[in-house]
């Protein structure tokens, strides 16, 4: 791989108010990101993969370790790291245009006005929005309010794009639309990504590789599980790539042995308790595969529903 782009080195935190217990939840990550990789979070519910991305976007500080993008430490949140999360951050009174204009004018405050339109208008078509540049987004579809947050976090040029949970409330074909269309302007622009999922197709579709975080035992290391599936996927056509298959097997294996860290354990031979993915499990073991514990097959419960956007702040890496 060439040099790390994205590098986390030992990140480890405690969260814990005054006056109670506290809660470790990373002890000890390590990752590195070269330019124009995908890297996906994976892991039980709690198991602190929003708190390793709001480290990696300087949203919060870490107890030990350190984040670095392109050579220099995080130190807080900086609009090098384009933020696309569960919660809509679209400002509601604003067009289309407007909203994405607002990131664009926060990023360089001197472009003349033309500039800004023209930029902003950029990264719209990217996203096929040209037709809706004066809706609000009340007045939008939940893909489109997506595509918005995608187009406003990407307009800001951000060195890493980091996304959370980014389309787990859509419906599969919009979800599957959207996957593709991220991985086709991630390979235009050259986007180095760290995505926070709880679907394991989308991990194997999106990723070249997967950082599995384990959660509990708390202080049991993550493992980095490359993807290296051919690159040119597409979601409707991944489920039949080779490896596909013997990769989701190993990862649903992982998944139902470490239960939500702060859920109920899984019944025996019952996903329940686990993330796992939403998108109907095929029924394709192939001579590539190799079958679950028990030679049987578990599926998961659907990702609770999140939604998407962000932008990030003021500042940046130091
Ligand atoms: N600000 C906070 N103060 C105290 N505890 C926190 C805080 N933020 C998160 N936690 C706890 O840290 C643990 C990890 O939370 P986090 O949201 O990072 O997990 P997650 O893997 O993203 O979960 P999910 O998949 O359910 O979204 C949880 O037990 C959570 O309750």
């Amino acid at each position: 791989m060439s040099e790390a782009f994205l590098r986390i080195e030992g990140l480890q935190k405690t969260h814990g108010a005054p006056n109670a217990r506290p809660t470790p939840v990373l002890a000890g990550i390590d990752l590195a990101v070269a330019r124009g990789q995908i890297a996906c979070v994976l892991g039980p519910s709690g198991c602190g993969k929003s708190t390793l991305l709001r480290l990696v976007a300087g949203l919060e500080s870490a107890d030990a370790g350190a984040v670095f993008v392109d050579g220099r430490e995080v130190r807080g949140p900086g609009l090098d790291r384009g933020l696309v999360f569960q919660d809509h951050a679209l400002f509601p009174w604003l067009s289309v245009l407007d909203n994405v204009r607002f990131a664009v004018k926060a990023r360089w405050p001197r472009w003349s006005r033309e500039r800004v339109r023209a930029h902003c208008l950029r990264y719209l078509g990217l996203v096929d929005l040209l037709p809706v540049l004066d809706r609000r987004p009340a007045e939008l579809s939940g893909g489109m309010r997506q595509r918005v947050g995608v187009a406003r976090a990407l307009s800001i040029e951000p060195k890493v794009l980091l996304l959370d949970e980014p389309f787990g409330a859509l419906d599969p074909r919009t979800r599957a639309g959207l996957q593709d269309e991220l991985l086709d302007l991630c390979a235009t622009l050259t986007q180095t990504v760290l995505v926070v999922t709880h679907d394991v197709d989308e991990a194997i579709l999106l990723g070249d590789m997967i950082l599995f975080m384990r959660g509990a035992p708390v202080g049991a290391r993550a493992e980095i599980i490359p993807v290296g599936l051919a690159r040119a996927r597409r979601a409707a056509t991944l489920h039949r790539e080779v490896g596909y298959a013997a990769l989701r097997h190993r990862l649903l294996d992982i998944l139902l042995e470490h239960p939500a860290v702060y859920g109920s354990a899984p019944e025996s031979g019952s996903a329940r308790g686990v993330a796992a993915s939403g998108v109907d499990a095929p029924n394709q073991e192939t001579s590539h595969d190799k079958i679950g514990r028990n030679g049987t097959y578990h599926r998961g419960q659907a990702p609770k529903g999140p939604q998407l956007q962000g932008l990030g702040g003021e500042g940046g890496t130091q």
